[in-house]
């Protein structure tokens, strides 16, 4: 497989998964990159790795520019291991390579991802030397390891950025001018809520730190990199890691057995609709957490509901919760309502809003509770009540 040029003895080296429809989690529709980098200097320098079922794939794009073999050194931005995955393998051809990771937390795990070899911890503002070029090391502690760090350029300007900027696309394109833009957004923004919302804090110091480089490039870890629309997504990074919330976007999410805590659900979104803010519908039966949190990240307003299942919550609810709950900030002061029906006991519905208020939302209206099938009464009380409450 071939390397691909970004700039003179610059190549992207990494490998394209068409297939990955699960990332710990993360419900990859489109799929995934993993992105890796060749300078061709007086050093020869490769910036991170694939996962090791890459292997062969990135050796492949590595030789068809040098032979392995002359790898000097090896930059190691985050240990994870669709980063460092296929390092060892890498290693087997240039035992004497040079790793350079992050110190102290990279340099403290790095054998257990990458084996036993001697590695090179760098600190914040450490330049590596590489012939004409230089690389300049910043660590972003918790963006999202505590490992985790870019590296920069100056003489290319360009940000080798791993999983910050990143997003989940397979794609033969490697740049955002080369790829559709609200596709591109789209996915930024899911990767943004599932992986960095809950550093919101870290991403603010990266973008303080980025806001002092002169950039042309973000090379990514994770799907297209950066040239033409980069005030975009640091824009857009800097209003989702303040948690910015739209007043006019709701979620109403929920799971439901024979229909009746779906018919609150509608009922609950007119409401909201009514009042001119625009609702998505989550069916946890057929969409993905991962996508709700892609809404939530900017939605103002959030109404969970689960029918009691055996005196508790729908799995479902319970893992879409349990997934939220992991990600959200502290703080957060979005706007939660917990509804339901029930059957005799009706315990899902304390058990949601109890959650909700574990992850620091305000409770906008008191839990709606509604004993089997609603009633075209029941539905206009709660429509009429939600109303009041907007
Ligand atoms: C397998 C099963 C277990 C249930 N367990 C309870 C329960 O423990 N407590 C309760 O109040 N209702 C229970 N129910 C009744 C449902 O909560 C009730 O039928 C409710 O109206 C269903 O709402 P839905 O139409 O949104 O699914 C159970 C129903 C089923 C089918």
């Amino acid at each position: 497989m071939k390397a691909i040029q970004i700039r003179d003895n610059i190549y992207w080296v990494g490998a394209i998964d068409w297939s990955v429809r699960n990332f710990h989690g993360y419900e990859t529709g489109r799929g995934s990159t993993y992105n890796a980098y060749l300078i061709i200097d007086d050093k020869i320098t490769l910036i991170d790795s694939t996962k090791k079922e890459f292997s062969a794939e990135i050796l492949s794009r590595i030789s068809s520019v040098i032979d392995p073999a002359k790898i000097d050194y090896i930059v190691c931005n985050h240990l994870e291991a669709d980063h460092s995955g296929s390092m060892n393998d890498i290693l087997q051809y240039c035992p004497n390579a040079q790793i350079f990771v992050s110190q102290p937390n990279g340099l403290k795990n790095i054998a257990k991802f990458c084996g036993e070899h001697s590695y090179n911890g760098v600190k914040a503002g450490d330049t590596l030397n590489i012939g004409k070029r230089n690389l300049t090391f910043v660590p972003v502690p918790m963006l999202h390891w505590p490992d985790s760090m870019v590296t920069y350029c100056p003489e290319e300007k360009i940000l080798f950025s791993n999983d910050g900027f990143g997003q989940h696309l397979a794609t033969n394109e490697r740049f955002d001018d080369e790829f559709d833009y609200s596709i591109l957004m789209h996915e930024a923004k899911k990767y943004y809520a599932n992986i960095l919302m809950l550093y919101g804090r870290q991403a603010q110091t990266t973008l303080k730190t980025v806001a002092n480089l002169d950039i042309e490039m973000i090379l990514t870890g994770h799907g297209i990199s950066w040239r033409s629309h980069i005030k975009d997504i640091l824009d857009l990074y800097n209003k989702w890691s303040n948690f910015e919330a739209d007043e006019h976007k709701a979620l109403v999410v929920f799971d439901s057995m024979w229909h009746s805590t779906e018919l609150i659900a509608k009922t609950i979104g007119e409401a909201f609709n009514a009042k001119g803010i625009s609702t998505k519908y989550c069916d946890l039966k057929v969409v993905h957490y991962s996508d709700i949190v892609t809404d939530f990240l900017d939605s103002e307003y959030i109404a969970v509901g689960s029918p009691t299942l055996n005196n508790n919550m729908m799995p479902n609810v319970a893992a879409f919760l349990c997934y939220l709950k992991g990600l959200t900030p502290k703080k957060s002061n979005r706007k939660a309502l917990a509804f339901g029906s029930y059957g005799w006991g009706g315990q899902s519905i304390a058990l949601v809003q109890k959650e909700l208020e574990e992850i620091g939302f305000d409770i906008f209206h008191d839990m709606i509770r509604i004993a089997n099938q609603p009633t075209d009464e029941d539905l206009d009380n709660i429509y009429n009540s939600i109303i009041e409450k907007l």
